[in-house]
């Protein structure tokens, strides 16, 4: 029935203050209470719905999008949100679009690559929405290999401009969001030529579209480059195609906070790394990581919720059937992903304190972590994506049979989710940045250079690599090794970063004593996964691998009571999880009865083609072939 709690007996049982965990999911008391004011300000407003997204087709799905990105951004200046508020609104309203590139890397590229001059001309502009911009990085013959993109700019210094041109089919731009249809302006990024001199790639803030009628500008083409993956989803994103044909634009348009070029057509690169070019890609990479806990985390909520509705076997002389959130096999495989969600928004948390700090640091020219920072924006954006895409997968087929629904939400979370394991990266060439810089430490083993912050335990291998040293095989031989010592370091980073979470004053009644449970589950999962490695390598014995085991059983009994509470803490609305077997009440069955009868399949009890297909097979009007 409406309005009953059909899931009050599981939050009866929990064993802590559940409003204190919320505060520490939302990461201050701040925090807390500005998520659960927009989050309920979204789900509140008509304007914002997105139940029927499956049912629209491209045009109209993207026609809606761009409704509600106007209608955010009117609700963002009527209520004069801050720019924390405005971020969490375009959160809550969950739809890929433009905006989520305007402000999520053409914004950043300009801040992390510009000069104060031109961060003084174009981020007035932007931050204004007075233009539109996108980050056009990725060509249709290069992605991964930045140092390969083939768009040219070259200095003309008669005219104090770059020349912007798309020299093959491959160098068409490929992919980035909010270029088809949308955007006005692209920080494109190009190989600088001066005086017929290459210098490497460099970004170039580019008009694109007319300000007055948004039509293309002489010398471009641009435009969609066509369906993705799942029907609502990603498609609600204009995800592009761009060539140009010599497009000219001002000298001082080239970001130039890296590398400069004079009026005199002299080249400079600035004394800092030139991998600072590549700034956006490291600060986006960590947002996805805090992304990941949220998208794992929404999944996890859907099918713990569910799980304690559903029953299925185990009635005892007519009483109810088991809850299949009882089952061994079900916590064995829900419990690692909760304890997951759990493990990624603190580790999100750390990655967010890292790249403010070697930000800070480059601001004094201090480019000692900028290694670090790379090497974990990258492997931890690798190591959660990989690990939520699973999990969403993993969370739908918990559901069994309406898992596969769209009104679970599953679907179109994992298909909206799952190009975080290439977008901004793809996950196991980002895995092979990590190794080089594991083997970089390794080869400065035994040197003054002593491995600090998050590799700082490699000091213990350096006996291995004294007796060790001169055998030496090639990196792309072992790459597929040396990945999985990438992901196994990644993985050490994340349960250090959950046992110094622990380390912290964490208020609430039992708040801390389920974090621990957590905690565990989640190392110890990780133990039992690959305990192949930790037996070959002796670093634990089979007895110790036994104990884990029987230890996770016993943690999945200890969470079982408090798993409710556990995904009531993320403190979703059942707007934004859009889920019915997900929502707050439990009340599931009526709710997928109803929701049936509202596809539009069922507008009419004969389906169209009937009479023109199916009747005549039935009347036999059809020859049929001899039996
Ligand atoms: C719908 C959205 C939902 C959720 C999103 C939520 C939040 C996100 C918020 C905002 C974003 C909005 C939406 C996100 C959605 C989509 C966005 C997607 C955008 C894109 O995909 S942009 C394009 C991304 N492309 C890539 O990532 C390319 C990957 N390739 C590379 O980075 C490089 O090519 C490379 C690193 C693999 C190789 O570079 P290279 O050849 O130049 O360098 P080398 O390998 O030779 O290394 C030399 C040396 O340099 C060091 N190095 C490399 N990179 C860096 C770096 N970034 N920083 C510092 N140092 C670096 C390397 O370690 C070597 O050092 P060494 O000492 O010599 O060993
Ligand atoms: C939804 C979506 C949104 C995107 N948005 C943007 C955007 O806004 N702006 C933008 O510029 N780009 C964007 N991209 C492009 C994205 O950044 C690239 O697709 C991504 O960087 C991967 O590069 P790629 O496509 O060249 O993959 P490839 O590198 O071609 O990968 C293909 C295979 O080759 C393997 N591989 C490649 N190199 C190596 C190697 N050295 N060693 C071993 N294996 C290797 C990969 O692991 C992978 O298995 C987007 C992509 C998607 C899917």
């Amino acid at each position: 029935m409406e309005g009953v709690d059909h899931l009050a007996h599981e939050r009866n049982k929990s064993e802590f203050d559940v409003d204190a965990m919320k505060i520490v999911w939302a990461g201050s008391p701040h925090a807390f209470d500005v998520s659960d004011r927009i989050s309920k300000l979204v789900a509140s407003d008509p304007g914002f719905r997105k139940d029927n997204r499956s049912t629209l087709s491209r045009k109209e799905l993207f026609k809606n999008t761009l409704r509600k990105a106007a209608y955010a951004w009117k609700t963002i200046v009527d209520l004069r949100l801050s720019e924390e508020e405005a971020a969490k609104l375009r959160f809550y309203v969950d739809e890929p679009a433009f905006t989520d590139l305007h402000w999520g890397m053409f914004i950043p590229a300009i801040k992390g690559q510009g000069t104060e001059e031109q961060q003084q001309k174009w981020l007035p502009l932007a931050y204004k929405m007075q233009i539109i911009g996108c980050y056009a990085q990725t060509e249709l013959g290069h992605g991964s290999n930045v140092q390969g993109l083939e768009t040219t700019a070259t200095f003309d210094p008669q005219t104090d401009e770059f020349i912007i041109h798309s020299p093959t089919l491959t160098s068409s731009k490929w992919w980035p969001g909010g270029l088809g249809k949308v955007a006005t302006h692209a920080i494109a990024y190009a190989r600088l030529i001066v005086g017929g001199r290459e210098h490497g790639v460099n970004g170039f803030i580019v008009q694109l579209r007319s300000l007055e009628d948004h039509s293309p500008l002489l010398g471009i083409t641009v435009g969609d480059i066509g369906m993705k993956f799942g029907n609502g989803a990603y498609n609600t994103m204009d995800n592009g195609v761009l060539r140009f044909d010599h497009v000219r634009i001002p000298r001082n348009q080239m970001l130039m906070r890296v590398s400069q070029v004079t009026c005199e057509g002299k080249y400079k690169q600035s004394d800092v790394p030139r991998q600072l070019v590549y700034g956006t890609m490291v600060y986006v990479r960590q947002t996805i990581v805090a992304d990941a806990s949220c998208a794992l985390s929404r999944a996890v909520c859907i099918a713990t919720r569910y799980s304690a509705v559903r029953r299925q076997f185990g009635s005892q002389n007519g009483g109810p059937e088991t809850q299949v959130i009882d089952y061994k096999t079900q916590q064995s495989r829900l419990f690692p992903l909760l304890a997951s969600a759990y493990a990624f928004r603190f580790i999100g948390e750390w990655l967010k304190w890292l790249y403010a700090d070697v930000t800070q640091r480059l601001q004094a020219n201090d480019f000692s972590t900028l290694p670090e920072a790379h090497a974990c924006t990258a492997g931890l954006k690798s190591l959660t994506t990989t690990a939520t895409a699973d999990g969403i997968e993993e969370c739908r087929k918990l559901c069994g049979g309406h898992g596969y629904l769209c009104s679970s939400g599953l679907p179109e979370l994992f298909a909206v989710y799952v190009p975080a394991c290439t977008y901004e990266g793809d996950n196991t060439v980002l895995l092979l940045q990590v190794a080089r810089f594991l083997m970089k430490t390794v080869s400065q083993l035994g040197s003054s250079k002593k491995p600090v912050g998050t590799i700082a335990y490699m000091t213990r291998v350096e006996h291995l690599m004294q007796c060790r040293c001169g055998v030496q095989r090639g990196f792309a031989e072992l790459s597929v090794d040396l990945v999985e010592a990438a992901v196994a370091h990644c993985q050490l980073i994340v349960v250090s970063k959950f046992i110094e979470k622990l380390q912290q004053e964490i208020p609430g009644k039992g708040v801390k004593q389920q974090l621990e449970v957590l905690c565990n589950i989640y190392a110890l999962f990780l133990l039992h996964k690959h305990q192949g490695d930790f037996l070959s390598t002796g670093c634990i014995t089979p007895k110790h691998a036994a104990l884990a085991n029987d230890e996770l059983r016993s943690l999945y009994s200890q969470v079982r009571p408090n798993a409710i509470a556990l995904v009531d803490a993320f403190n979703y609305t059942d707007h934004y999880l859009g889920s019915i077997l997900g929502c707050y009440d439990g009340n599931v069955y009526p709710k997928l009865y109803e929701a049936a009868w509202k596809d539009p399949l069922n507008e009419s009890v004969v389906p169209d083609g009937y009479h023109q297909y199916i009747r005549p097979l039935l009347k036999q009007e059809i020859r049929t072939a001899r039996l």
